[in-house]
């Protein structure tokens, strides 16, 4: 089962910005081994730990996985908002050649405030108490467009129209303590977009959206990558929202990537146990919620990060650093023994299977109670 074996074995040392898709283009943004740290007082927890994957011009890219895989760490991290004392302890982010960790804070900030906008999951984040919306998205406007007052206004209405926002030409006169948080998240993706950013990067901005608001907004993102080449890092836990808007997938979880690839790929063929797991229990498909808990950040198992809960581990699984990132079959890679191009890949796509079937080898250890890593 031939699994591209020319590909280089593993990402994280970060040595090989290999680029994750074929063609000429290149990234806007490709992000390589990037570690996030905090320091606490019960010990480290690695937040983000090893993390690579590129963001093409236009294209929609979103970082999935459950609460605490460390999404939000990896989008403060590529833009330098990780608080202190949390700290960026290693990696690269290359931003049209430019590297953003190791940039002057001032050149970082013309980046940040003009070509890399972002929403962050708190709309109280993103917006002045003491403007009012209109003066906000205005100045947005303003700041990165060549127009006149009356100009920027205008497109400052426009966008908080096209955001959802009702009655937006009054409400512009409004200060954001007078909106709920539904409308103030609109507002904040609206001074996002005012600059006509290369790059958005959204942590779950639609959450709190009701389904409509959301629809409006998700093809609203989809207009400005059709038409301005807009491209956006969209955080968020709604395999459904995915299933719309994203051209490739970032599957993370404990602070690794799990599997990375193009949406179609990843959705008809996951190929890791984690997102496939993930997958077979949305409604309809008939699957399971996947077993137990997330590890515990401070003390996460060795080897792969996902053994204790995944129905096809093999001793292998339980040691060592965790599996590199493999290419699999119709693009992308996937972090599991099972696609290192030796072994059997179609057991993970067939699904949980009695272990016997497939790793007779490893059948003494075949509860998740494996002594170098079981459930703790
Ligand atoms: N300031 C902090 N101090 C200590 N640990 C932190 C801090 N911020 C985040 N973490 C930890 O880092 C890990 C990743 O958190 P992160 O917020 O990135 O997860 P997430 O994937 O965005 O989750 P969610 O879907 O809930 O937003 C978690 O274990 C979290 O507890
Ligand atoms: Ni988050």
């Amino acid at each position: 089962m031939s699994r591209d074996p020319g590909r280089p074995a593993s990402e994280r040392d970060g040595s090989r910005p290999t680029p994750e898709r074929d063609g000429d283009a290149a990234p806007l943004l490709s992000v390589r081994d990037l570690r996030t740290q905090f320091p606490t007082v019960e010990g480290t927890v690695r937040a983000v730990d090893g993390v690579s994957f590129d963001v093409y011009p236009g294209e929609t890219v979103c970082l999935v996985g459950e609460s605490g895989s460390g999404k939000t760490v990896a989008c403060e991290s590529i833009a330098r908002l990780v608080d202190p004392p949390g700290e960026v302890v290693d990696g690269e982010v290359r931003f049209d050649d430019r590297d953003l960790l190791a940039c002057a804070e001032r050149d970082l900030r013309a980046v940040r405030g003009d070509r890399i906008a972002y929403v962050f999951q708190d709309p109280q984040r993103s917006l002045d108490p003491v403007y009012t919306v209109g003066e906000q998205v205005t100045e947005a406007v303003g700041y990165h467009r060549d127009v006149d007052g009356a100009a920027a206004r205008e497109r400052a209405v426009d966008l908080l129209d096209r955001v959802g926002l009702p009655n937006p030409a009054a409400r512009a006169d409004e200060y954001p303590h007078q909106l709920s948080g539904g409308m103030k998240q609109r507002v904040a993706i609206a001074t996002a977009l005012a600059g006509d950013p290369d790059l958005l990067i959204a942590d779950e901005p639609t959450t709190a959206l009701d389904v409509t608001i959301q629809a409006q907004i998700l093809d609203l993102f989809a207009d400005l990558g059709d038409e301005e080449g807009l491209a956006t890092l969209f955080v968020t836990h709604d395999l459904g929202v995915v299933a719309g808007i994203a051209d490739r997938v970032v599957v993370m979880y404990a602070g690794r990537v799990m599997e990375r690839g193009s949406v179609t790929r990843v959705f008809e063929r996951p190929a890791h146990p984690y997102i496939r797991g993930l997958l077979d229990s949305l409604p309809g498909r008939g699957g399971e919620r996947i077993g137990g808990e997330p590890p515990d950040p401070l003390d996460p198992p060795a080897g792969c990060r996902f053994h204790p809960r995944c129905p096809h581990a093999v001793g292998e699984c339980r040691s060592g650093d965790g599996p590199p990132l493999h290419g699999v079959d119709g693009g992308g890679e996937a972090a599991c023994v099972f696609h290192d191009g030796v072994r059997d890949s179609t057991v993970v796509e067939a699904g949980p299977e009695p272990r016997s079937e497939r790793d007779p080898t490893h059948d003494a250890d075949t509860s998740t109670c494996g002594a170098d890593g079981g459930p703790r």
